[in-house]
């Protein structure tokens, strides 16, 4: 799903109101019905309307965002709810729409009331409500807030009812996902026409928490015509091609991995059956001699085969050769989960980047092979390569800043620098790619914070590239059925004992409901 910019979200509504006719408050009575639809979802999730009609209070700002809160207000008062709606925020500001639902909502009886953060009995009112709406700021919020907007905050933070945030919550600069003072901390937000990064960076992606995307009537063409080069991964992304029924192994990938070490025996099991319960079609694993009875012992169905060690079981040059031919011959490479910090398998792996042209991934070990070493991967540029560091192994091969809503722009700065996919994990990981273009994940939960889960993850990436799905589309997709078989998990047992096979286990499944039926 593309993310539009406070900017192309302005330029759209310029257009269609301008050139397409459809009035801005038409727009803003659209944002309210869905608005309107959720709160309601909201209230009747904690209890029933029966004893007495939802009790909701809209706290507006003077700009369009509170336009959509009074007009939410309206609505709901129509729909026999009791409303009380505030305006935080002076009067002459009010822009002309939000005058207007002013006076429509006064049509049906309600009133636009200025906000009393010291008034007793509102603060009573407002905890017997059932839910809150929160829309003081969007797109428009540009400075810190002061004053009233940080007591109505403070108050919809505090009052342990549901918020509903129109939009963006406010307090969260759209772009970046920075808290501009102090921001909101929605349940639901109900977003307009298209989602906006806001919603995924920094801390904005925690204080969004639930996000729709409504559809407002904005005509399809202006929306598929934004340019953008940041996308939201969501289910709706990830597809995957149905198999042809004639189809024989080979049509599915000749895998190759490079892992484990005495002492990391676990991580290329993990990844290599993670590749093959994402359909990988023949799964070959090199493992240091002294580790390779126990990764072999515990593999069925891939072929794992010994390499030459060093005395202490790490991988050892004479290796190189042997594990040149076997990565060349293969379609894709995963190098890395438990290799060691060997120097000799660090040169290794440094051989290998200079001389296979199949894609590689680098996890973990493979990338640690890079530390002080970036040239080699400098050198690869034109021939795919994905890395796929946490926060701890980019900071070795990078010096690039990581902290809040820095993380995107460093991800694809070096992405295009060195030429490479880069996967960075984490609370909402980010792939990126050398021409900038960047995905966000928006799946997974801290249960998948456990030593083993990223070796699940580069398994999966490796059998998809395996499978002939382009990079750009298979690491991004990757990165969702990771954490759609890691909430699965979550869903059934809990995040506290979740485990990176239980994750395996549920790959099936997950997968199965992606497959493109026509
Ligand atoms: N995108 C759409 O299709 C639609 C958007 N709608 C809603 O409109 C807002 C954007 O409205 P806008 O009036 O441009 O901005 P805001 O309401 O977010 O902000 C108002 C105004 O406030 C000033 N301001 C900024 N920061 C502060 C601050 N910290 N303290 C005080 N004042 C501040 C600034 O001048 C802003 O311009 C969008 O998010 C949607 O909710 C439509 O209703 C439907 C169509
Ligand atoms: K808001």
């Amino acid at each position: 799903m593309k993310i539009a910019t406070a900017e192309q979200m302005r330029e759209m509504d310029r257009i269609v109101i301008k050139e397409r006719g459809i009035p801005s408050a038409e727009l803003m009575e659209r944002a309210a019905r869905a608005l309107t639809r959720t709160v309601l979802e909201q209230a009747g999730q904690a209890r029933d309307e029966g004893e007495r009609p939802y009790r909701v209070v809209c706290f507006c700002g003077a700009g369009n965002n509170g336009g959509d809160g009074v007009a939410t207000a309206r609505m709901l008062l129509e729909r026999g709810c009791e409303v009380r709606a505030v305006l935080v925020g002076k009067r002459e500001k009010m822009t002309a729409d939000c005058r207007e639902m002013e006076r429509r909502l006064g049509e049906v009886g309600g009133i636009l009331e200025d906000f009393e953060p010291d008034s007793a009995e509102f603060a009573a009112w407002c905890l017997e409500a059932d839910v809150m709406v929160d829309a003081l700021f969007g797109i428009g919020l540009n400075t810190e807030l002061r004053g009233g907007s940080l007591l109505a905050v403070h108050m919809m933070n505090t009052c342990d009812i549901p918020v509903v945030s129109a939009d963006i919550a406010s307090g969260v600069e759209a772009d970046t996902g920075h808290i501009l003072g102090q921001a909101v901390q929605a349940d639901v937000t109900v977003t307009f026409s298209m989602p906006k990064a806001g919603h995924f960076l920094g801390q904005g992606a925690i204080h969004t928490g639930r996000l729709e995307v409504a559809y407002i009537g904005i005509p399809m063409d202006l929306m598929v015509g934004v340019e953008s080069q940041l996308h939201a991964v969501t289910e709706q992304d990830v597809m995957l091609p149905r198999r042809s029924r004639t189809a024989h192994k080979g049509d599915f990938g000749k895998v190759y991995l490079l892992a484990g070490s005495v002492g990391y025996t676990g991580a290329p099991v993990l990844a290599a059956r993670a590749a093959m319960r994402t359909g990988a079609g023949l799964v070959t694993v090199g493992v240091p001699a002294p580790a390779w009875p126990v990764v072999a012992g515990k593999l069925d169905e891939a072929m794992a085969h010994p390499l030459p060690s060093s005395k202490d079981g790490d991988l050892s040059l004479e290796a190189t050769e042997l594990v040149q031919n076997r990565a060349g011959s293969s379609d894709v490479c995963l190098i890395g989960p438990g290799l060691g910090r060997g120097n000799s398998a660090a040169a290794v792996v440094r051989t290998l980047l200079r001389t296979v042209h199949a894609p590689v991934i680098l996890d973990a070990d493979g990338i640690n092979a890079l530390a002080g070493h970036i040239d080699v991967l400098d050198e690869r540029k034109g021939l795919i390569t994905i890395l796929t560091p946490h926060d701890g192994e980019f900071a070795r091969i990078s010096d690039e800043d990581i902290s809040g809503e820095h993380r995107l722009e460093a991800v694809r700065s070096f992405a295009r620098t060195h030429g490479c996919c880069l996967v960075l994990k984490g609370y909402r990981t980010i792939t990126a790619f050398p021409d900038g273009t960047a995905y966000i994940n928006t799946n997974g939960n801290p249960g998948m914070a456990v030593g083993g889960s990223g070796d699940v993850l580069s398994g999966v990436i490796l059998s998809l590239i395996g499978q002939g799905i382009p990079c750009r589309e298979a690491v991004p997709m990757a990165v969702w059925l990771h954490g759609a078989a890691g909430d699965l998990c979550a869903r059934e047992m809990g995040e506290y004992g979740m485990l990176p096979s239980d994750m395996i286990a549920r790959l099936p499944q997950v997968l199965e409901r992606q497959v493109l039926r026509r």
